[in-house]
């Protein structure tokens, strides 16, 4: 076992690299998100359930701790057309597809919005990691609002020349998988015993993201400080999860501290919960510690959907999760100066991007 930093203190984590196989993780079918009053309190129901049996954290928790929900889980029936999803992974292959000089003409560093383009190696989630074996491209809705006065929202879109349908494609993906945020957000609120519509005044321009990710295969030995994307938890809410084909990477942290492998599966998103959550309810929703390793010999696509507060939106801890023996842990900051400084602390500790080239499966077997 080894420590592992997050934002939010330590977690206990195991050094193995393969991950234990897939058993039953939860899979909670959102139909019912449509019905009455009583079957959404029966689905926020089921979203209470998951802390106790996936309890994801081995986080030194605070005396008299019970984690509602440790955040780790897929969700079907979501209504995010399929094809919304097939035709931004399509243009995503397109886009990564280009030579480096085309991508590099939205880098990332040429905005200070945190959109655009990161090489391999570009970022680092895990500060005791080299850098994260991924490419990526970062959007925000249309619409969006920067994280503080120092930033914008622009986002940075490849040329219409080159890859015309690219915009299309990815702005009716941020648009549908918002809406599906929007709607999967007062189950929370169901599940913290509030009413549904609570955070309503805090998610009227949500603080998002959405990112697609490419992993080139990695063989031979791994060095757990050079993967996919190094273990972490993520900054916002919630993370609304899409993995492309069948090419399995991600792993989540179970409570015993091993990883757990959490393959595709079709018409589903991985669900997994963030520091917002985790800091606004004092640990009881608990922000799931994951990674990516990518040792299947294929190329992998990932769009994780960050969805998060506004970002003019205070996070403070919730007065039902305080008690005198849980006092509040987490001091208030708004949404947007914590995902910056988060953001901030990931982009700096990279190395410099421009040379890192993927293995190739010769070079490592030679
Ligand atoms: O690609 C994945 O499966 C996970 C991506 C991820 O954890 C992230 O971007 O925060
Ligand atoms: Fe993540």
């Amino acid at each position: 076992m080894v420590v592992l930093k997050t934002g939010l203190g330590e977690r206990l984590i195991s050094n193995d690299v393969e991950g234990k196989a897939f058993s039953e993780l939860p899979v909670i079918d959102l139909q019912r998100l449509q019905g009455t009053n009583e079957d959404r309190k029966a689905l926020a129901a089921e979203i209470q359930e998951v802390g106790p049996v996936f309890a994801i954290s081995v986080e030194r928790s605070p005396p008299g701790s019970s984690a509602i929900a440790s955040g780790f889980f897929y969700i079907s029936n979501h209504g995010v057309p399929q094809d919304v999803l097939d035709n931004a992974f399509g243009q995503a292959k397109q886009f990564f597809s280009q030579p480096m000089e085309k991508k590099l003409e939205i880098d990332q560093s040429k905005g200070n919005s945190f959109k655009g383009y990161v090489p391999l190696k570009g970022e680092n989630v895990d500060p005791e990691s080299r850098g994260d074996m991924h490419e990526a491209v970062d959007f925000g809705p249309e619409q969006g609002a920067a994280m503080s006065a120092e930033q914008t929202s622009g986002n940075m879109w490849p040329s219409a020349e080159d890859l015309p349908d690219f915009r299309p494609a990815i702005e009716r993906a941020i648009n549908e998988i918002l809406a599906l945020g929007q709607r999967l957000f007062p189950l929370f609120a169901l599940a913290l015993d509030l009413p549904e519509d609570f955070f309503a005044d805090k998610l009227k321009n949500p603080g998002s993201a959405m990112r697609i990710l490419h992993y080139p295969p990695q063989y031979g030995p791994v060095d757990t400080k050079e993967i996919g994307i190094g273990a972490h938890t993520d900054y916002e809410c919630f993370t609304i999860l899409a993995q492309h084909g069948d090419v399995q990477a991600l792993q989540v942290l179970n409570s015993a501290g091993e990883w757990v492998q959490a393959p595709p599966k079709e018409g589903t998103f991985v669900l997994n919960i963030g520091d917002q959550l985790q800091r606004i309810t004092n640990g009881l929703f608990k922000s799931t510690v994951h990674r990516a390793i990518n040792r299947t010999g294929q190329d992998r696509m990932s769009i994780p959907f960050f969805f998060g507060l506004d970002y003019d939106a205070m996070l403070e801890t919730l007065p039902s999760c305080v008690s005198a023996d849980r006092p509040a842990m987490y001091e208030p900051i708004t949404a947007g100066e914590y995902v910056e400084k988060r953001m901030k602390e990931t982009y700096v500790k990279a190395p410099k991007a421009e040379e890192v080239k993927a293995p190739k499966a010769e070079e490592v077997k030679a």
